[in-house]
Order: structure tokens, then sequence, then C-alpha cells
């Protein structure tokens, strides 16, 4: 039993940088010469510069690659449209398609060292080919005219951050737009080099994306309809435990995220007269249970880990949280295999550390290799949140706001998961909902925010999602 549920909404691609590269390869054997894309690309961020800056005196500066070949192509598109273009490079083109449209611009050029500051400073330094940090001198540079510049423009990527990692390579300046060319990046969602980017907007130059991850979306959810009733809108079960404060904060999130019966057990007492308190065994017997959310105030002693295992045993999708994962590290992964719909484990880094070791790799490698290792859908959270489904594919959740780093977030955040799930949602699918729904209502509930907030600003979420 569940509600009517469109089309799970499947957000932008992502591509690292080999898949782009591939993606660029297909478009040039399909007859596309390279000089042809990049005329493009460069057309494309000179159209997004025009529309975001009112296009004050600007500096380009261009790399030796092909991401100074595009800025190349943005400068030659500003001049033409009567901008006060200056373009500043470090180092000559060594692409032959760079080479190209370095002899198209006819403006002035001069070296990055003795350039002076514009109002608009748009880097065209590296992109997708960045191999290293930027030596010393070039980031001095950088720096110095970001500082004085009113607006800062980066083509494809601020030059020094690592593509399918978001790592910071060298110190990175805060820039306002990221034209991102073709599809996101990897650094485009992940920390910190999400943070450089300021505002990022996709230009489209007809690259065929093979995907394999993609950003969280808002997601499409129902309103319930006359047919609905309680049951249909799903039954979610929190199993309380030793700190009954957080279980009851997921209960509560459950029933704001849209469950029609949210049931908790254990111990504690208070909440709203319509959430169910009832005793464990008889509630994880009950057939008509949709979800169960295990971990959030559960504790580690001999009764935690009894209910956890009770609760993996009872036959319902799970999400499993907070201690329920700390009792799983403990020898308990095995167990998540032998489930019959995937569970949802929603792990921060430290409880992802002990759950899974650090395994190499970005944040997407790591809990993809998770994912695929346990069985489970692997919800690692943070500033970022990756979403892993065990057959390879990952969603990418964009910053969330930082008041969410206190204590109770992670509890309500399981709640609204279990009320995805309760109302029909495919585990992968829910947690996506459930992030971006939790991130929503987190900017509503703004600055000073407390976990016991989030609740009521989820009514406001999911209407902008029915
Ligand atoms: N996505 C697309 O379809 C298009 C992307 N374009 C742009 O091309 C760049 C990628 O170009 P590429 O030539 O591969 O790399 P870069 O320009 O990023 O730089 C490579 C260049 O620089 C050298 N290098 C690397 N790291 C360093 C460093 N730290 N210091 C000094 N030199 C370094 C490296 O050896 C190369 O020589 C992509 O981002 C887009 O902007 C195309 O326009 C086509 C469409
Ligand atoms: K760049």
């Amino acid at each position: 039993m569940s509600l009517p549920t469109s089309e799970p909404v499947i957000g932008r691609p992502i591509l690292t940088a080999a898949e782009t590269r591939a993606a660029e390869e297909a478009i040039f054997a399909a007859g596309t010469p390279v000089i042809d894309l990049m005329e493009k690309a460069g057309a494309a961020v000179a159209e997004a510069a025009w529309r975001f800056a009112a296009m004050p005196p600007t500096l380009i500066l261009c790399g030796p690659g092909n991401n100074g070949g595009d800025g190349y192509v943005v400068a030659r598109h500003l001049a033409e449209r009567g901008v006060h273009v200056r373009v500043a490079t470090a180092g000559e083109p060594r692409t032959e398609a760079a080479k190209v449209m370095r002899a198209r611009w006819d403006g002035p050029v001069e070296p990055i060292a003795g350039a002076r500051p514009a109002p608009l400073l748009i880097d065209g330094l590296f992109g997708t080919g960045l191999a290293r940090a930027l030596d010393d001198e070039l980031v001095h540079h950088v720096a110095r005219l970001a500082v004085a510049a009113k607006l800062r423009i980066a083509i494809d990527l601020p030059s020094g951050v690592e593509t399918d990692s978001g790592a910071l390579l060298s110190a990175v300046p805060h820039f306002d737009l990221t034209v991102a060319l073709g599809a996101l990046k990897p650094a485009h969602l992940l920390q910190p080099a999400a943070s450089r980017c300021g505002r990022v907007a996709v230009a489209d130059i007809g690259l065929a994306a093979h995907a394999k991850a993609w950003e969280v979306a808002r997601p499409h959810l129902a309103a319930p309809g006359a047919a609905d009733h309680k049951y249909t809108r799903g039954l979610v079960t929190v199993i309380g435990g030793a700190m009954p404060g957080a279980s009851l904060l997921a209960a509560m999130a459950a029933q704001r995220a849209g469950a029609g019966y949210v049931v908790l057990t254990g111990e504690g007492s208070g909440g709203p007269h319509a959430l169910v308190r009832r005793d464990e065994a008889e509630a994880l017997a009950d057939t008509r249970t949709g979800a169960v959310v295990i971990g959030p105030g559960l504790g580690r002693d001999a009764g935690a880990r009894r209910r956890l295992r009770a609760a993996l045993g009872a036959g319902h999708p799970l999400v499993i949280d907070a201690d329920g994962l700390a009792l799983l590290a403990d020898g308990g992964l095995s167990h998540l295999r032998r489930l019959a719909v995937p569970a949802v484990l929603t792990p921060h880094e430290g409880e992802f550390r002990r759950l899974f070791g650090e395994p190499a790799g970005s944040k997407i490698d790591r809990a993809r290799d998770a994912a695929a290792r346990s069985g489970a859908v692997v919800v690692l959270k943070g500033a970022d949140s990756v979403v892993a489904h065990p057959d390879g594919r990952v969603a990418v959740a964009a910053a969330a706001p930082a008041w969410l780093a206190s204590a109770g977030t992670g509890d309500v955040l399981a709640g609204i998961m279990g009320a995805m799930i309760a109302r029909g949602l495919d585990p992968f699918t829910a947690a996506q909902a459930a992030l971006w729904l939790h991130g929503d209502a987190a900017e509503r509930a703004g600055a000073g925010l407390i976990a016991d907030d989030l609740p009521a600003h989820l009514a406001a979420s999911l209407a902008v999602c029915a």
C-alpha cells in the first residue's frame, strides 16, 4: 500500500574529467572539429557572463590548455559586444585548438605577472586538465587579481580545484559564478571546491552524457488523493532506546514529512497526540509497516543490540542511523545483504570510517565502494551529501545550509527518509527526496535553527514538491 508517485526525478548529470573527455571524443568522432566545440563553449560562457555581470572592463586569464582556448573565445565575443577586454596569460597556448583561438583574438595580451586588475575577472587558466597544484607565483597573481575584482567568473571550474574529488590542489579564490561546460563535474558539488564556485550554470554544448552520477533534484511527491487513507500514506515505525529525545525527533519528522501513521516504541513519553506509542515486538510484527527507522537515540548496550537484530529480521525496509551504525560496525554489516530491500545507511564521516575504513578516492568513490560492499544504499552525509546505490548509481546533494551542523538534525533526516520509503519510493530515490526536503526545510528555518524547528518547515517544503 503506498501513495501514487510520479516517475523519480533525475537531476542534472555529473561527469568526471574522463567521462567528459569521452563525451567530447564522441562529438569529434561524429564529425564536429575541436575548434567548433570550443567556439560553442566560449560563446556560451560569454553569454552567461553578459547576463550575469553588467559587463564592466574585464580581465580574462588564459592558461596553456583548452580552458585557456575557451578564454580567448570569450574575450573575442565580449569585445565584439563592446566590452573593454584584456587578456593575461600564464604561458603560450599548447593545444592546437587553443593556438587557433589565440590567433583569432586580436586584442591586448599581457603576462599575468604584470597584469593590472579589472572589475570583472574571468578565469580561463585551467579546467578539467589540471594535473597538479598551480605554482606559488601563479597562485599569488590569481589571488591578487581576484581580490581587486568586483566579480569573478570561472570557465568550467575555478583553477586549482581537482575535477573529480573537489579537493583544492592550491589556494582558490571564491568565485561568484562558474559556467560548467557540457555538464556538472563532481567539483561543482563536492566540498571544498563547491564553496569556491559560487552560482553554477551549466552551458549546453551538445555533450551526450553517459552519467553514473546525478545532482539531487527537487522530488515529485504527489499530495494524497481522495482514495488515500493513513496506511496508503505510509506507516513508519521508529525504534526508541536509551535517548528518547532523538527517536522522538525522528518520529515527528516522519509525521511532518507526510507519513500517515507513525509508531514510536520504547520508554519515552511526550510528543504529538497523533504519534502512536506501541510495544516494539507488536510494532515490528505489523505487516502494514512501510519503513523502520532505527538508530537515533538507540544506545549501544545489549538491549540496543537485541533491538537492531529484531529490526533486521522483521522484513521491513530499514533506515539505519547513528547508534544503529555503530552497532553494525561491530560485525553486523554482513546481515544487510540478506535483506529483501536494500537498507539505507546514513553515516556522517566518522560513522562511515568506523563502518568501512578509509577506502581511497573521492567522496563519490568512497560512498559507491561502501554501497557495493554492504549491499545497502549509503548516504554519506556532510555539507555535501552523497547517496550511493549498490549498483553504482550515485546522487550528490548540493551544499545544505551550514546551520544544519547541530545535534539532532541527522535524526530528523532519518525520520524523513522513513516517511519517503513508507510512501512507496525505492530506497535510493527516497534518500534523495529526504535530503532535498531536509535541506529545503533548513533554508526555510534559517539562521540559528535547531533540529526541533525543522519538522514544522516541512509543510512548505512538501508543498513545492506536489
Ligand atoms: N567539456 C567540453 O566539452 C569542452 C571543454 N573545453 C575546455 O577544455 C578544458 C580542458 O582542457 P585541457 O586542455 O584538457 O586542460 P586545461 O586547459 O585544464 O589545462 C591543461 C594544460 O595545463 C597543463 N597543466 C595542468 N596542470 C597544471 C598546473 N598545475 N600548472 C601548470 N600547468 C598545468 C597541462 O599539462 C596542459 O598543458 C575544459 O575544462 C574546458 O574549459 C573545450 O573548450 C571543448 C569543450
Ligand atoms: K578555469
